[in-house]
């Protein structure tokens, strides 16, 4: 039997999955987090109840060693297995990657050059591309892009007021999480069809933050930009910020590119205005006034851009929730849709904490929704149709 696997790479964590070729049926799922703190590798094998540990820390500090373990968890429960193919996501593809590619020697070089653009995932990504090559030779390696989703978005949300040239050297608004936005769609379809055709926000509430505009299935917007910084407050990200402050860091306080850019990827967001954590879990349990005001700041935020994009979306018919926080803290989603009367939107309280699928009462024009978003059957998809490709060129030659 041949299998898809499929690497997510994020700034502190990689996610994997391994699903049969033919049927897109998930054999295992699962993650190794806290890379750089204390990794914990968990997996679930189909039915089989989840198995976790802890990594030692030293053998399994950075992205490689985790990849290694990953690929020895797949080795020794599914030896069997042909690996035909690995669905990677890469989060950034620039302005010439707009549809999942096959990866050869030139498009890793293209894609290495964006890695300025996405320093917390980027660089993963394209390790986990080596590791593969060289742990599964036969398989095909499929990139599957962040961006892309957001490929077609109308010129208006895909540039900034800046001159024309830099446009035409590729700084534009790109969007990201649209591996994420692409599988929530097409799930939306099944539950909602008629609302899925019309004005739809999704809200990606994870690690990483962003906000999606959707008209008739298709990305006409996003809060993140040129690269996953703007937009949303994130875990450890600044979320959009006046460029006047980089100008005054760099001039008044002397800091270099590297520090800046360890600031606001890594310092800043809820890690930041808390100074205690990314995590919103810690935060909620947390209830000091820094974690509440970082609370504070997120929603606040979330709220804003809603309003922009409901402006943009001439109005809305369904709002979505999804990403850890997304779908997990109920607390938030309250605090986002509190007071939208005036929108046609009103939540169901109990339905909202329960965290059931729809989550607006029945008196809401617009519907509510949490959808687990599911990144690895979007690049198991891709990576399959992409295989199939190049099994079929091989037959015809
Ligand atoms: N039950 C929960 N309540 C609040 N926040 C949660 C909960 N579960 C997960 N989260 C948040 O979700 C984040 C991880 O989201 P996820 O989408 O998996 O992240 P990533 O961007 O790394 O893919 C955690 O950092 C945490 O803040
Ligand atoms: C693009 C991005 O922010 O991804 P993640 O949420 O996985 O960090
Ligand atoms: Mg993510």
């Amino acid at each position: 039997m041949t299998h898809i696997l499929t690497l997510n790479a994020g700034s502190s964590s990689i996610k994997f999955a391994l699903f049969e070729a033919d049927t897109l049926e998930e054999r295992v799922r699962g993650q190794v987090e806290g890379l750089g703190t204390s990794p914990r590798l968990s997996a679930r094998v189909a039915d089989a109840e989840k198995t976790e540990s802890d990594l030692d820390g030293n053998a399994v500090g950075d992205h490689a060693s985790a990849l290694a373990a990953i690929l020895a968890l797949i080795e020794s429960r599914f030896s069997g297995a042909r690996i035909k193919a690995v669905g990677h996501r890469i989060v950034h593809g620039g302005p010439d990657y707009s549809a999942p590619v096959v990866i050869d020697e030139q498009r890793f070089a293209d894609l290495e050059r964006l890695i300025p653009l996405a320093p917390l995932h980027q660089p993963h990504n394209l390790s986990g591309v080596r590791a593969a090559q060289a742990a599964f030779p036969e398989a095909v390696q499929v990139a599957c892009f962040d961006t892309a989703f957001h490929r077609q978005h109308p010129w208006v949300s895909d540039t900034y007021a800046l001159p024309l040239e830099l446009y035409d050297e590729g700084v534009r608004r790109y969007g990201f999480h649209g591996l994420s936005y692409e599988y929530v769609t097409r799930a939306l379809k099944q539950l909602a069809p008629m609302h899925a055709a019309g004005r739809v926000i999704v809200s990606h509430l994870g690690n990483g933050a962003s906000m999606c505009a959707i008209q008739g299935g298709q990305s006409v917007g996003s809060t993140m930009g040129f690269t996953a910084l703007d937009g949303l407050p994130m875990g450890t990200r600044c979320g959009q910020l006046d460029p006047g402050v980089v100008l005054y860091l760099m001039a008044e306080k002397g800091l270099s590119a590297a520090e800046i850019e360890n600031l606001l990827y890594k310092q800043s967001g809820l890690k930041g205005l808390s100074g205690l954590s990314n995590d919103m879990r810690v935060l909620e349990e947390a209830g000091t006034v820094e974690a509440r005001r970082a609370i504070d700041y997120f929603v606040y935020r979330i709220r804003r851009e809603l309003g922009g994009m409901v402006a943009v979306l001439s109005g809305l018919d369904a709002l979505v929730f999804c990403g850890g926080i997304g779908e997990n803290a109920w607390r938030i989603r309250e605090r986002v849709c509190q007071d939208l009367g005036w929108l046609g939107l009103e939540l169901d309280e109990t339905q909202n904490r329960e965290g059931e699928t729809v989550i607006s009462s029945y008196r809401s024009r617009v519907r509510v929704f949490i959808i687990r978003t599911n990144e690895e059957l979007m690049i198991a998809d891709h990576a399959a149709k992409k295989a199939r490709k190049a099994d079929e060129s091989v037959a015809a030659a």
